[in-house]
């Protein structure tokens, strides 16, 4: 059950009561932040934020796992190229997979035998599923757990905000007006729950000219600083569209730029 003492969101939780507080805690488990990426709406980027916030986060020697939350389109095995390997487990723990640079990572895709077959659960199944994730799973000492969530606010979104500690959340977004509007709803969700938002990551906000390097603005002029202006909320970064992004299970090879555009949003999450 709960545990006040190493609850990550033991400085904004308001109850301050073991009695009422419904969180589960794995004793065998120190993660002393919990930081969910979501946006509302499918296909902005979600997963792909995930995985370069835990490969920028890794780089700084600390300790970080990710929690595949996406149960019915998970992808973090492939983006991390994990996407062959099975987790294990013994009755008491499943044991997270483990990239060669260290990264911990939990998907439902690691205990399917096919990664094609589809998952056809209802949705009490599948919250049942992320609890396991974050109870059952032997995630050890972590600095930082991102939790992958999946799109909308639905069941998932709720049993994540109401059963996992969290820190905070980054919301993704694209420059499109409907986008906007369906993130700002992910917002509002967010602050209802008295959870913190740590801003916004405008994710292919622009494309760069191969030939000047010019930003090229792809939508029409982006209206982020209205939208968050009106919802309060900071602006974290934007990152491009760019081939090397889509093309994270070869990290490695364009490292020295994907560095250099998640570095000073990493310091920002970080502070
Ligand atoms: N900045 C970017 N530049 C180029 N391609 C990108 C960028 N961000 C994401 N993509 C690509 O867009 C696709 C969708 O990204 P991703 O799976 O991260 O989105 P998601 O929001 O997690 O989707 P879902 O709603 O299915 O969970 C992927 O093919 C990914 O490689």
């Amino acid at each position: 059950m709960s545990n006040c003492n190493t609850c990550p969101s033991a400085a904004t939780c308001s109850s301050k009561d073991n009695g009422s507080c419904t969180i589960g805690f794995n004793t065998n488990n120190n993660i002393k932040n919990v930081i969910g990426v979501m946006s509302g709406k499918g296909g902005v980027g979600k997963s792909t934020v995930s995985v370069l916030l835990a490969k920028q986060l890794r780089k700084k020697g600390l300790k970080v796992g990710i929690l595949d939350a996406d149960i019915t389109g998970p992808s973090i095995p492939r983006l991390l190229g994990l996407k062959d390997k099975r987790a294990t487990g013994n009755e008491q723990y499943i044991f997270p997979v483990e990239t060669n640079d260290g990264i911990k990572a939990m998907s439902l895709n690691f205990l399917m035998e096919d990664e094609n077959q589809p998952v056809i659960w209802r949705g009490p199944v599948i919250t049942g599923v992320v609890q396991q994730f974050w109870n059952e799973v032997l995630w050890e000492e972590l600095d930082y757990l991102i939790i992958d969530m999946p799109p909308g606010t639905g069941d998932v979104a709720l049993t994540v905000m109401q059963s996992i500690p969290l820190t905070g959340l980054i919301m993704v977004s694209v420059p499109q007006d409907l986008i906007s509007m369906i993130v700002s709803k992910a917002i509002i969700m967010a602050k209802k729950m008295n959870i913190n938002v740590l801003g916004v990551i405008e994710n292919m906000s622009y494309i760069i000219c191969p030939d000047c390097g010019k930003k090229i603005n792809i939508f029409k002029e982006s209206n982020i600083e209205k939208f968050l202006g009106e919802l309060d909320v900071d602006l974290l970064g934007e990152l491009p569209m760019i081939a090397e992004i889509n093309d994270l299970e070869n990290y490695e090879k364009n490292e020295e730029l994907i560095d250099k555009l998640m570095n000073p949003i990493v310091e920002k999450i970080i502070k």
